[in-house]
């Protein structure tokens, strides 16, 4: 891969951001290939797993640039970062790029790497993993990210649950974050078969966890935290590109 080069996954859109604090809104993906962490039950394997590498082009700067104001049809919208672990991308250019056209930047991330950059987003979501995902949170990571972002974008965290054990950890970080929006997502079970388009998923458990969830926060009184399930989920199941 050559100095400066973005390694991507894929390109797509617009369709809407279906998850958090963007939920609805008209954006184009650009996915990172490579991630730090492999979560038990990532839903983007094909960003994650090194079978997928041949998969994972590095493009320039200019080239990714090229294809979102291609899919956008060069009328500015919010960009969102996801990947794989975007953070480990050198995004800068590419944000200073769009940001010359009028274009804004989401970008979503574990929290593990923290990147200077940060400050240049419009939106940070920091998605730290709870227990079921057999991951180890380094709060001292997260916290360097939220210290990176100071007086930058906005930013919000977004925390998976999909057992006690998960709701516990999310509300830990509700009271390590109390100024900082908090996003409930229902985790989605099915192991997601990333090459397959008509991905059946596990609707009634999503929409099991999803009354939970609710039922936790009002009984708790939990009343800043948000319950949203991933609507890009309900709308098209596991379905890449949309
Ligand atoms: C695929 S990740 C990519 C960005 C980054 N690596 C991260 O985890 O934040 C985007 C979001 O999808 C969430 N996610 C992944 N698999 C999921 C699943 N099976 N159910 C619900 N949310 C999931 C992640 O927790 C994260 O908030
Ligand atoms: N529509 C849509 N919304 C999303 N929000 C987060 C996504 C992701 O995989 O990072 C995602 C995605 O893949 N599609
Ligand atoms: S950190 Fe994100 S992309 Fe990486 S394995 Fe976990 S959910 Fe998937
Ligand atoms: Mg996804």
């Amino acid at each position: 891969m050559s100095v400066g080069s973005i390694r991507v996954s894929e390109i797509f859109g617009p369709t809407i951001q279906g998850e958090g604090a963007l939920i609805g809104l008209p954006t184009v993906f650009v996915r990172t290939g490579g991630c730090d962490f492999r979560c038990s039950w990532c839903d983007s394997l094909h960003a994650v797993d090194s079978a997928f590498r041949d998969q994972w082009i590095p493009m320039s700067t200019e080239a990714v640039w090229h294809k979102v104001t291609e899919l956008s049809g060069g009328k500015p919208l919010t960009v969102s970062l996801s990947g794989g672990n975007p953070a480990i991308q050198p995004l800068r250019p590419l944000i200073e790029l769009g940001h010359s056209q009028g274009y804004r930047f989401a970008l979503e991330t574990q929290g593990s790497v923290a990147q200077a950059w940060f400050r240049d987003l419009d939106i940070l979501v920091i998605s730290p993993k709870p227990p079921s995902s057999g991951m180890l949170t380094d709060w001292d990571q997260v916290d360097h990210c939220l210290h990176l972002a100071a007086g930058g974008p906005e930013v919000a965290l977004k925390i998976v649950v999909f057992d006690d054990a998960d709701y516990e950890f999310a509300q830990r970080a509700g009271e390590r974050y109390p100024q900082t929006p908090l996003f409930l997502q229902p985790g989605n079970h099915t192991p997601p078969p990333p090459d397959d388009d008509n991905a059946r998923i596990d609707i009634d458990g999503v929409m099991d966890r999803m009354h939970w969830l609710v039922a936790k926060v009002t009984a708790d009184q939990w009343f800043t935290a948000r319950v949203l399930p991933q609507l890009h989920v309900l709308l098209w199941g596991n379905k890449r590109g949309v």
